[in-house]
């Protein structure tokens, strides 16, 4: 009974709140009303974070292996200390990742291993990019649930129990067939058909729902397709944009799993990154939501090989079209209002396509160029 009692009591103070206050403070569970670890202690506070702390703050990246984690990693290193931002993943990292800073296992579905690295490196921000892409997730439903909504229930307990300021990224592919396409405002129709797209609109509620319930400190941006040269994308719909940087480098010949005339959002990943850190770094004064649209460019595969073309005259691109792509990008957006980041906190991009189609060639050139003379 005293069970029970207790219980009951914790229930009520889930559901009442503290008279005068609109967000919870830590004094519930904040998964399950159970006995479970996840159970917060009495002195714990959502805003416990202190002002030294977020100044030089301890930065965790989960899945961290993938396209735009090491990017993240070596901007957030360069900025805070290389020993303040562990890269984490469930991969073996290359030995030039594993020597260039702190590399551990972290898998996000541990609950109990996550909070374990939050609590030994006193963790103060966290960069949750861990997830399955679209076309990935197309192919894998239950893991991609599981990864993408189960893996994010343990990321925003782990963040809210311990204070963390969490950034959580969405994409394009929060938006579907019923949204408005061109723009795609901040604001609008979200019913995606993707399991990666529910499950991105999923991390958008339920992390802003956490920030007005509990005070946890929420940012999340939408991402257009990003491109990246010494990074390779991990399955999504946006895929091609990056590989015909590579076969065009490689062997002059690129075959596109698009439709010519399929037009997305799009950015260059230093943009990308700089975007996010512009965010997690914004005085909470300047933001008014805690989910926003970036945007840098928008093209169709059509208007990115004419581009190319106009460096690399010889390229041929060919169209095999992947039905299960094509229907996706289908239902995402074709130009993103992203008039809010821009207004409230400052974003602004640096590449559009030239830059971004020399800075691919630079990098991509001179990588062969070592490689040949190897
Ligand atoms: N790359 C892009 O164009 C865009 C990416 N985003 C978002 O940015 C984030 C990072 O994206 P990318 O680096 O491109 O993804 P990616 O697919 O390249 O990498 C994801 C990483 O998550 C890891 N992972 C999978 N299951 C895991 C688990 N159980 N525990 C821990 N890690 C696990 C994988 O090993 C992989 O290294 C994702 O959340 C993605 O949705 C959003 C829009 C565009
Ligand atoms: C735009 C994204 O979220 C990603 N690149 C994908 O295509 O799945």
């Amino acid at each position: 009974m005293p069970v029970l009692r207790a219980l009951s009591k914790v229930v009520k103070q889930t559901l009442l709140g503290s008279p005068g206050c609109s967000c919870q403070p830590l004094t519930v569970a904040v998964r399950n009303i159970s006995f479970s670890p996840r159970q917060v202690t009495s002195d714990a506070s959502f805003h416990s974070v202190s002002f030294s702390e977020t100044d030089h703050p301890k930065v965790l990246i989960t899945g961290g292996l993938g396209q735009l984690g090491v990017g993240l990693a070596k901007m957030l290193r360069k900025k805070f200390g290389k020993n303040n931002v562990i890269l984490s993943d469930i991969r073996k990292p290359p030995s030039s990742v594993f020597h260039s800073g702190p590399f551990i296992y972290s898998d996000i579905l541990d609950y109990k291993n996550l909070r374990e690295i939050v609590v030994n490196n006193r963790i103060t921000w966290l960069f949750h990019y861990s997830a399955l892409l679209s076309a990935v997730g197309e192919a894998n439903v239950a893991l991609a649930r599981s990864v993408n909504i189960t893996g994010l229930h343990n990321i925003l307990d782990i963040a809210a129990e311990h204070g963390l300021r969490l950034f959580v990224p969405s994409t394009i592919g929060a938006f579907g067939p019923t949204s408005p396409r061109n723009p795609t405002p901040d604001l609008c129709v979200q019913r995606p058909r993707t399991i990666y797209g529910v499950s991105k609109v999923h991390a958008e509620l339920m992390g802003e729902y956490y920030h007005h319930r509990y005070g946890l400190d929420f940012r999340c941006l939408r991402y257009p397709g990003i491109i990246s040269a010494d990074s390779m994308p991990g399955g999504g719909t946006t895929d091609y944009a990056v590989q015909i940087f590579h076969d065009a480098i490689k062997s002059g010949k690129f075959e596109c799993n698009l439709r010519p005339d399929t037009r997305l959002p799009m950015m260059y990943i230093d943009d990308c990154l700089r975007a996010t850190l512009e965010v997690m770094e914004a005085p909470v004064d300047t933001l008014s939501m805690r989910t926003y649209n970036i945007n840098a460019m928008s093209f169709t595969p059509e208007e990115l090989a004419q581009e190319l073309q106009k460096q690399m005259p010889e390229l041929e691109v060919t169209y095999d079209v992947d039905h299960v792509r094509q229907a996706i990008a289908d239902s995402w957006p074709m130009n993103f209002d992203d008039s809010n980041a821009r207004k409230e906190w400052g974003w602004k991009h640096d590449y559009d396509l030239p830059e971004l189609i020399q800075t691919m060639l630079n990098y991509l050139s001179s990588e062969t160029r070592v490689a040949r003379a190897n």
